[in-house]
């Protein structure tokens, strides 16, 4: 199988002032395409930092990332930006949707603003798979939470993205609307056919993807495959 993800010898750290704070220690692995993968670990340990160099984010100190066949480190801001624009989707803890927008302009605009003359009728296709058909010119202040982060994932998969890359999708919800999202997730990613990364506090979640990589203090210290 394609490794669609190589991460080798990562190294990352953050300088406030004259401070210099390592985040990230000899970080190494790689993941399939296609399969589901969760980044796991106590609270300041990594994962978001990790999860932002993998998907082009942020630069690290040194290392090198491989993502869809290209080396990050060695592609142009604009580059890297289309690389995204074009294979990479994201959900985010707090949903990111744009709060002057209606849920289906959310959808369709991004995909508008690259030219997809279907915008529109994909963004109604993804709502009516989230269960949001009814709710598609509503703006997300009128929306729950757990409605807003279907209206995120249906954003997420409406580039038909590789991979998609999720930091705590569950974070700010409820365990019920929590575990609706998450089967949600798994299901748009099963019908898709996209490599899903999910940075996550949630055991339970992350015992449902196929490989759990385990940081303690910036550094690996499990890699665990089910498959
Ligand atoms: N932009 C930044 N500047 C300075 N330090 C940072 C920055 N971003 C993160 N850090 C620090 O890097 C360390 C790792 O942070 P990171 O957010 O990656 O951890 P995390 O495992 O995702 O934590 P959490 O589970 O609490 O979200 C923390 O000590 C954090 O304070």
């Amino acid at each position: 199988m394609a490794k669609i993800l190589n991460v080798r010898n990562l190294e990352k750290s953050y300088t406030s002032g004259t401070k210099k704070l390592q985040v990230l220690y000899d970080i190494n692995f790689e993941v399939e395409a296609q399969k589901t993968f969760a980044i796991v670990g106590p609270s300041g340990s990594g994962k978001t930092t990790l999860l932002g160099l993998c998907a082009g984010l942020d630069r690290p100190d040194s290392g090198s990332i491989h993502l869809c066949n290209e080396e990050l480190g060695k592609l142009s801001e604009d580059e890297n930006a289309v690389l995204r624009n074009q294979k990479v989707g994201f959900i985010f803890q707090n949903f990111q949707l744009l709060p002057s927008l209606t849920a289906l302009e959310n959808i369709a605009v991004p995909l508008e603003l690259q030219g997809d003359k279907g915008a529109t009728r994909i963004g109604k296709e993804l709502l009516e798979k989230v269960g949001l058909s009814n709710r598609a010119h509503h703006y997300p202040s009128q929306l729950s939470g757990g409605e807003q982060q279907r209206v995120a994932l249906a954003r997420a998969f409406s580039n038909r993205p590789s991979i998609l890359f999720a930091d705590e999708p569950t974070g700010n919800l409820d365990s019920e609307t929590g575990e609706k999202v998450v089967s949600l997730l798994f299901e748009l990613n099963k019908e898709a056919g996209t490599t899903l990364i999910i940075v996550t506090h949630d055991l339970e979640l992350a015992k449902k993807t196929q490989q759990i990589l385990r940081l303690k203090g910036g550094r690996i210290v499990e890699n665990e495959k089910t498959w």
